[in-house]
């Protein structure tokens, strides 16, 4: 796991542990339930899909660890009315406070300021936070499959140890290929400083934060950046495949990511690209390999009216 990752992951401990000292999980999961029904965000894909159209997950994001600031002028309700004026799918909304510089108000306003359906951007490892994220309005939630990556060190089984779920391997079979490791998900990242032994995803976590945030009506995008992660990701039960371009570890990004994990994914899901589309020909790439849809922050964020330029790009 990255060092950015990690510290990240470290931080939403201690604040879901602040958190629940202040108001226990009965309390904000009763508040939860209480909402208002939520807006149809996997519909909302698959309208746009339907027309032949690409569906564009706007995000709205101030700062990020590798950018710094992206956008001094920051109006969540005036972006968030610009985008769906524009043709926005839905949103993506950043809520993360230390290193990206969100907060969960950014998230309360742009939703007030339009129709469309909202996905909280954070770091969610714990039911708490999934919780939360409905008080707040959100139509669907974030799980990133590297932020549920079991050390090698832990102990694999009994000791209270956690162990994965066997995966199912539904892309592969559905590729005629059988899982070549059954019971495991090895990551590629062993042999590149996580020393002896293969990582992996606590899978049965995943499904459980998944199993919650469907039960409160919110819908999900699972985030995988290779071939491991999206194994473990398909184990789950959304359509919405994420893929990120960009390396968690390195920033790097490439877009060759996304085209070179697509074969893995069935047509059922929704394979949505992610992060460092920044031109037109980035889109017609993918929507030539038969991407539809994407998520796009910091290309709309640098540009003075960002629904302008999600009209220029997909235009
Ligand atoms: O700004 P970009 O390169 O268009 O990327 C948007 C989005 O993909 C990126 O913000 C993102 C993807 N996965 C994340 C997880 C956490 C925080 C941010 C992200």
């Amino acid at each position: 796991m990255s060092d950015i990752l990690k510290k990240i992951l470290e931080v939403k401990q201690a604040e879901v542990a602040r958190a629940v000292a202040k108001k226990p999980y009965a309390a904000v999961r009763a508040e939860a339930e209480a909402m208002p029904k939520t807006r149809d965000f996997v519909g909302a894909i698959r309208g746009k899909i339907a027309l032949g159209k690409p569906a564009v997950i706007s995000e709205i994001k101030k700062a990020s660890p590798s950018r710094g600031v992206i956008r001094e002028n920051f109006d969540p309700a005036a972006i968030a009315r610009s985008y769906e004026a524009h043709g926005a799918a839905c949103l993506s909304v950043l809520t993360d406070v230390q290193f990206f510089q969100g907060s969960k108000s950014h998230l309360i306003e742009a939703r007030a300021a339009c129709n469309i359906p909202v996905l909280r951007k954070d770091f969610m490892i714990d039911p708490y936070q999934i919780c939360r994220a409905r008080t707040i309005g959100a139509d669907a939630i974030l799980l990133i499959v590297a932020a549920f990556t079991l050390s090698p060190t832990l102990p694999r089984q009994g000791g209270g140890g956690k162990t994965s779920s066997p995966p199912v391997g539904e892309a592969r079979s559905a590729h005629g290929l059988a899982p070549d490791h059954p019971g495991k998900t090895p990551s590629p990242l062993a042999g590149e400083g996580w020393g002896e032994g293969a990582a992996e995803f606590d899978v049965a976590r995943m499904q459980e934060l998944e199993a919650l945030a469907h039960e409160l009506g919110m819908a999900v995008l699972v985030e995988s950046h290779d071939a491991a992660e999206l194994d473990a990701a398909l184990q789950l039960k959304t359509p919405l495949i994420g893929i990120n371009n960009r390396n968690l570890r390195t920033f790097e990004t490439r877009l060759e990511t996304t085209l070179d994990l697509l074969p893995r994914i069935s047509n059922e899901r929704i394979a949505i690209t992610e992060s460092g589309i920044l031109k037109p020909a980035d889109v017609q790439l993918m929507r030539g390999q038969g991407v539809n849809a994407f998520l796009v922050g910091e290309a709309f964020m640098r540009a003075e009216d960002p629904g302008v330029e999600l009209a220029r790009l997909f235009g």
